[in-house]
């Protein structure tokens, strides 16, 4: 796939310290409309921390993120008003944390969880927020009937489905991801996959993911960014980059998950 188009995010000597500890160094990346492109690395290498600074609820110590639709990178993440950013979590962008009970809230109806954005941006009719909850229960491939129970009465893989309604109901044109699918047995995964795959292509949203997972971003992300040590040190395709990995450190991480 060729990237001829003009970014919607660029990162640009993103560094962050937490005390002494050097979490991101001098960190830059692209991201254009309708890609998936998936942060790879072993634990602790700065994976979530670099998503958190481009979503931006983590400051950088020096750095910046811009991003814009329909050509122009016209804002930046770290001088938008708290309000504007808010604002933006809330619309044109959306984050799927590993554990969605730090997205969903546990005391209010699965309808509810899902319909909340809708809500926030002014649509009150009963009607049509039953409408549109129902349409995306059905979407996330949980069962209509449902609607009304609460959160809590729900497995982890369909707990993680609505996170995902709930998230995709406004149609954000650019995705964060922290390890969606870690923590759900193999074959609830393998579902969740699917459906992510499906919705990511059918909404053309660009997608940030964050995963330990190659085969993860084998299976989602058209390109791949290796971080070690706060830094990234390989950058490609996916399968360019996983099936000949340059640097030692992809490579070493390559040969003890994939089979040879
Ligand atoms: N709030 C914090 N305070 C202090 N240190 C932190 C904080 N958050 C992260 N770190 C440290 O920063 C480094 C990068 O952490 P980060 O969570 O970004 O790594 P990761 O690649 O996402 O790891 P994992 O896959 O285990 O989630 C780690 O050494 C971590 O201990």
């Amino acid at each position: 796939m060729s990237y001829s188009s003009v970014p919607i995010l660029t990162a640009r000597d993103l560094t962050l310290s937490f005390g002494t500890l050097r979490a991101l160094e001098s960190v830059s990346l692209e991201v254009h409309p309708g890609e998936v492109l998936a942060i790879v690395g072993e634990s602790g290498s700065g994976k979530t921390t670099l998503l958190n600074t481009l979503y931006g609820v983590l400051a950088p110590g020096a750095g910046e993120v811009h991003f814009g639709e329909n050509g122009k990178l016209d804002r930046c993440v770290q001088t938008l008003p708290r309000q504007q950013l808010r604002h933006l979590h809330r619309s044109a962008w959306g984050y799927v944390h590993q554990n969605p009970r730090d997205a969903l809230r546990m005391e209010i109806t699965a309808g509810g969880n899902i319909v909340e954005r809708l809500m926030a941006a002014g649509e009150k009719h009963y009607g049509t927020l039953r409408e549109k909850a129902l349409f995306w229960l059905q979407k996330v491939e949980i069962d209509p009937k449902r609607i009304d129970d609460l959160p809590g009465t729900f497995s982890g893989g369909m707990q993680q489905r609505l996170q995902i309604a709930r998230t995709l109901i406004s149609h954000p044109y650019l995705l964060f991801m922290d390890e969606p699918t870690s923590g759900l047995d193999v074959s609830v995964q393998a579902g969740l996959l699917d459906l992510l795959r499906n919705l990511v292509s059918e909404q053309r949203m660009a997608v940030i993911l964050v995963t330990h997972d190659l085969a993860v971003a084998r299976l989602l992300a058209g390109r791949i960014a290796v971080m070690q040590r706060g830094r990234i040190i390989e950058t490609g395709v996916t399968d360019q980059v996983l099936d000949d990995p340059q640097h030692p450190y992809t490579q070493l991480l390559v040969s003890s998950v994939l089979p040879a």
